[in-house]
């Protein structure tokens, strides 16, 4: 399905409410597995989730996790501890493109019996869950920190806990973070000292009842970009929404004041506004916030600002070859853009080529981030049904705050 985003006034001050974190959720209800005694509310509707739902659900001896890195990574850890269990964990033609390698060798070290069923080192695994005794490893952490997060949140199943070395530098750090304050939450005793964490182990859950899923911050950096593009003066109100954040992207706040945007809580909202600013130039380190970096260098290239983002490493494996796609579908529009395999320059644009058609390469971030545009030039977004993979309903929040859509 091909939508036409057509440009438009986008209503001086509007709100939507915002489903909940898919990382936050995917953790959640890993651990809502392993201590099956809490509730939790505002999980994520989006793909990612229901997959990570129905996987831990299911007793299918094949589980299909389609596109979603954290399932694929958080359900690897998860079934080699399923004593007695015999599960394949598959993926979709991209999944089995992307490593898993590091994660696999670090559970193997801790004496899981993991295979690969086709190409070494790639999904699909064949994993035979058994009782892990070791409790001491070390992985690489500059590739992704999934890796780590998944180790943690077996962890305090084991019976030694863990101790966990990590080498090199290490990427997506906000991510492990929150993986231990949600350990941290319900109970679990956690360190992370230098470049060694520790958990211990935890037969049984303690504490809260209930648990409640901050709404998703990298969704909301499209309605930064929106604000951002708009008017001087349109606000624009977010929810569920907190100061103190576990998601890191967060830093959307910091971040967007460069571009006029202004962030204001009341209660559990978020209201953006847009201010008056004159900023030419971005330089800006993306390697805690990797999932912004698309709508970031999309708003630079609206507002006709150059931009140098570094800490990129970990585009190349995502969804897509994010690096390649910005470079791909912002040139198409008319700008110039270089790209290492860390990070993208882009040059300031003074034009912005009409009704060009953005591929979206089966990456939920590449049409949201390039959604904003229309309020520059109208613009057609290929395959939009992606955004499901994270936000199911994007197209029709865009459209209840005055974007024109058409199929
Ligand atoms: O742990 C998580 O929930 C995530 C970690 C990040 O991956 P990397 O650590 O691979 O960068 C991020 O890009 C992804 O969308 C979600
Ligand atoms: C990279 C992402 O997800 P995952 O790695 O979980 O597929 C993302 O949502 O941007």
């Amino acid at each position: 399905m091909q939508i036409t985003l057509q440009k438009s006034d986008v209503v001086k001050q509007s709100s939507v409410q915002i489903t909940g974190s898919k990382s936050e959720s995917n953790r959640l209800l890993l651990l809502k597995a392993l201590y099956p005694v809490f509730n939790l509310e505002n999980v994520s509707n989006s793909d990612d989730s229901n997959l990570m739902t129905n996987a831990l659900a299911t007793n299918s001896e094949v589980i299909d996790i389609h596109h979603a890195g954290t399932a694929m990574r958080f359900l690897t850890a998860f079934f080699a501890i399923q004593e007695g269990r015999d599960v394949t964990l598959t993926g979709s033609k991209r999944m089995k493109e992307r490593p898993i390698k590091i994660l696999v060798e670090a559970l193997q070290d801790l004496g899981a019996d993991i295979r690969y069923a086709e190409n070494e080192g790639y999904p699909p695994i064949k994993i035979k869950g058994k009782k892990l005794i070791k409790n001491k490893v070390s992985l690489a952490a500059n590739v992704s920190s999934q890796y780590i997060s998944a180790l943690l949140l077996i962890a305090s199943k084991l019976e030694n806990g863990i101790e966990i070395t990590l080498e090199g530098e290490i990427t997506s750090v906000p991510y492990i973070k929150m993986t231990l304050s949600l350990l941290d939450e319900i109970g679990v005793e956690t360190s992370f000292e230098r470049n060694v964490i520790r958990v211990q182990p935890s037969a049984n859950y303690h504490q809260p009842a209930t648990l409640t899923v901050e709404s998703d911050w990298s969704s909301a950096s499209y309605y930064f970009s929106i604000a951002a593009l708009s008017e001087v003066g349109t606000e624009i109100t977010l929810s569920s929404y907190k100061e103190n954040s576990l998601q890191g992207d967060s830093v959307l706040v910091e971040i967007y004041k460069q571009f006029g945007v202004s962030s204001s809580f009341n209660g559990n909202s978020i209201t953006l506004k847009k201010e008056a600013t004159v900023l030419e130039h971005l330089n800006l380190d993306l390697k805690n916030a990797p999932d912004i970096a698309q709508t970031i260098a999309v708003t630079c290239f609206a507002l006709g600002m150059s931009c140098d983002l570094v800490g990129l490493h970990t585009l190349k494996i995502k969804e897509t070859d994010r690096l390649v796609a910005l470079k791909t579908e912002i040139e198409k529009l008319g700008g110039e853009v270089e790209i290492t395999d860390k990070s993208l320059h882009l040059k300031a644009a003074n034009n912005i080529k009409e009704l060009v058609s953005i591929g979206t390469y089966n990456d939920h971030r590449m049409a949201m981030a390039f959604a904003p545009l229309a309020l520059r030039v109208p613009i057609i977004i290929e395959d939009a049904i992606v955004v499901s993979k994270s936000y199911p309903t994007f197209w029709d929040d865009l459209k209840s705050i005055g974007f024109k859509i058409t199929k």
